[in-house]
């Protein structure tokens, strides 16, 4: 079964209709928005891993029951670049570039000397942020580009060094109740230190100090926590989040910046410079954030790999925290485009599959208890927290649902007690088959699937005035390996989970990561959303066969 990981896909500017079967719910007006990796070679130079792949932004304006689709490379400066020199010239996560092969040796030795403290890539390719009422597609450097999310168009790059001294970002932000970013980066080796920087970004901006500035300009940096190691700190894709706590998580799993120094002149990616240490423990680190100050208590775990947190809230004095953790780093390992061949599903078998684990953490100080007790009271769980002598605890977590990736919840519940997990199925392959809807109170689950379809990540919309947790819908922008069955947005039922919907639209639709959906009734007065005029132009999609 051949996908084409590592084929380009073709942008479609202009929107196209989509064929709409079933009803379309009349109170979803909006726009899904969504990022990923869509163009795998340049000229004659290829990509080595998927995560390399030039951002291609898509989105889905649902309007009055109808369906528009548009697609849109990301120009970042690293797009530019490749396309004017037809050759991959910026290194990315799996693959390292040489702008200028045929310099001399001198001018190649003074490349060398600059490349020591990288300028990594603006190739966006993972999220879509929302700031104020701006969006950025984000990815792991220190890059982020503004973008128009009506017309998809790229705008001004953005440096989040001059606003706060990070290397490194995650592209998961935390929104607190008012709409702040709360987001985490690493600052490496600067004066003589490397910490992780959790960072603030405000919604609006005092009208007294706004004089047409980026909420971005008003960064503070809301605290740090110190790498426990100068040289090697953990690499991480997210974080947790509660009202009063942010869980961060120090796991095995490491950049080696030595070895990132030199990576450059010794010919290696990045990617190399990156190692799971399975004799490590994984440190669970709580910031209170009245305090805005890690607890003294030094939790820990066995190693693990994480990439995404799934939920976090507060019960009876403990802090509970979901995550989708693995044994090993595996995962990324798969995702080397050689590996995702014609006979991938021979080579890409995960060494370990993907787990929803709960955490349970104290939050008060347990100084008497005894050493060897659990600290962990409750009964919805049976995640423990052991005492241990020099005032450490060791967690042991709670195994919730075996096979599962790309999680996402009722953002409403966020920090929250909640119930429910939307994610997609993954097994020992890397690639999800089905959608999924996990049960937390019941351990229940309902899933989505059909034959020769590939899900992307379920993203949860509320019905307007929602009262329960799972009211509302699902969208999931499904392609198909089927060349006769073109790709669709599915519009599931979240109680259910049976398809309301589906949107059809005959478009080489790429596999993608992460998005967000943007309702109609999001954007202000100023900013109004296309007429009814601009979508009349869309061209009719019939969801034929594709060629
Ligand atoms: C370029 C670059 C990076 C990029 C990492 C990327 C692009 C990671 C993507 C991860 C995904 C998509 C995970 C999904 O679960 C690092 C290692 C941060 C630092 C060095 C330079
Ligand atoms: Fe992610």
């Amino acid at each position: 079964m051949d996908v084409g990981f590592g084929r380009n896909k073709k942008e479609q500017l202009e929107p196209v209709r989509a064929r709409v079967t079933g009803k379309i719910p009349t109170w979803l007006q909006g726009m899904l928005l969504r990022n990923g990796p869509g163009m795998h070679t340049v000229g004659e130079t290829r990509y080595n891993h998927w995560f390399d792949g030039l951002a291609l932004l898509h989105s889905f304006t649902i309007r009055d029951g109808e369906v528009y689709y548009r697609s849109k490379y990301l120009r970042s400066d690293t797009y530019n670049a490749n396309v004017e020199a037809n050759r991959i010239v910026v290194s990315e996560f799996g693959t390292m570039a040489y702008p200028d092969p045929c310099k001399n040796i001198f001018s190649k030795a003074f490349s060398y000397l600059s490349h020591t403290i990288p300028d990594f890539t603006d190739n966006c390719l993972i999220n879509i942020m929302k700031c104020g009422e701006d969006f950025y597609a984000t990815t792991e450097t220190n890059y982020i580009r503004k973008i128009n999310p009506q017309t998809l168009e790229t705008l001004e790059k953005v440096d989040y060094r001059k606003y706060v001294a990070v290397n490194v970002a995650t592209s998961h932000p935390h929104y607190d109740a008012a709409g702040n970013v709360l987001n985490m980066g690493t600052s490496i080796v600067d004066k003589g230190k490397t910490k992780y920087v959790i960072f603030k970004i405000p919604a609006t901006v005092p009208e007294d100090r706004k004089k047409g500035k980026s909420p971005l300009k008003h960064t503070e940096v809301f605290c740090s926590i110190p790498s426990r190691s100068l040289l090697s700190p953990s690499y991480y894709h997210s974080f947790g989040f509660t009202e009063n706590y942010i869980i961060f998580l120090e796991q095995p799993f490491k950049l080696d910046i030595l070895k990132m120094a030199t990576a450059y002149i010794r010919g290696v990616t990045w990617a190399s410079c990156l190692a799971f240490h399975r004799e490590d423990k994984t440190y669970i680190h709580i910031v209170d954030q009245r305090t805005r100050k890690p607890m003294p208590t030094k939790f820990y775990t066995d190693p693990m790999v994480v990439f995404h947190h799934v939920n976090a809230y507060e019960e009876d004095g403990c802090l509970l925290f979901d995550v989708v953790a693995y044994e090993d780093s595996s995962l990324y390992q798969l995702f080397y485009l050689a590996n995702l061949n014609q006979d991938f599903e021979e080579h890409s078998r995960l060494t370990s599959v993907p787990v929803l684990r709960r955490f349970a953490v104290p939050l008060h100080a347990a100084q008497d208890a005894e050493v060897g007790s659990n600290l962990i009271k409750l009964t919805s769980t049976t995640a423990r927290a052991l005492k241990e002598k020099d005032n450490q605890v060791y967690c042991q977590p709670e195994l919730l649902y075996e096979g599962l990736e790309l999680p996402r919840i009722n953002y409403a519940h966020n920090g929250k007690r909640y119930r429910y997990v939307f994610a997609a199925e993954v097994q020992w392959s890397p690639i999800p088959t089905k959608i999924l809807k996990y049960d937390i109170l019941t351990k229940s689950s309902l899933k989505w699937e059909e034959e020769h379809c590939w899900p992307a990540e379920p993203l949860f919309v509320p019905t307007p005035g929602a009262e329960d947790e799972d009211d509302g819908i699902i969208l999931s922008a499904i392609v198909s390996t089927d060349p006769q069955k073109p790709p669709f947005l599915l519009i599931l039922d979240a109680k259910s989970f049976t398809e309301l919907a589906r949107a059809s639209i005959d478009v080489d639709m790429h596999l993608d990561l992460h998005g967000l959906f943007i309702p109609d009734a999001d954007w202000d007065a100023r900013k109004q959303t296309p007429s009814q005029e601009a979508w009349d132009r869309a061209s009719d999609c019939h969801g034929a066969p594709q060629t």
